[in-house]
């Protein structure tokens, strides 16, 4: 996957098709997810962890009592928002309803 800066009118495509998302004005991805309680919370972490190892790119994620903030930009392009960082979205989007996340 090549790895570029994504310009604002492609970051505001792609968060047109993620409801909850947005990119900060540091230039980070992130969404909070609520969840019914601490265990539901915590495996959602967990889960992500798994996630992020197979594509080998890592959100920071908040864990709370019954939310997770997960926030991500891509490290070797210096903190900017790529693709990368909007195919980890993706995939955590697509386990969120199997752990009850709000
Ligand atoms: C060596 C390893 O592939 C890199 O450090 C990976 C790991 N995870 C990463 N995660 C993120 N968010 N950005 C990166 O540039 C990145 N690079």
């Amino acid at each position: 996957m090549a790895v570029e800066p994504l310009s604002r009118d492609d970051i505001e495509a792609r968060l047109a098709d993620l409801p909850g998302w947005s990119v900060t004005d540091d230039e980070r991805l992130t969404r909070t997810y609520s969840f019914g309680g601490h265990p539901a919370a915590a495996g959602m972490v967990a889960h992500i962890a798994q996630i992020q190892e197979e594509l080998n790119h890592h959100s920071d994620i908040a864990l709370g009592y019954n939310k997770v903030t997960v926030s991500v930009n891509t490290h070797s392009v210096g903190g900017k928002v790529t693709e990368m960082d909007f195919a980890l979205a993706r995939r955590i989007e697509a386990i969120a309803s199997a752990h009850d996340a709000q």
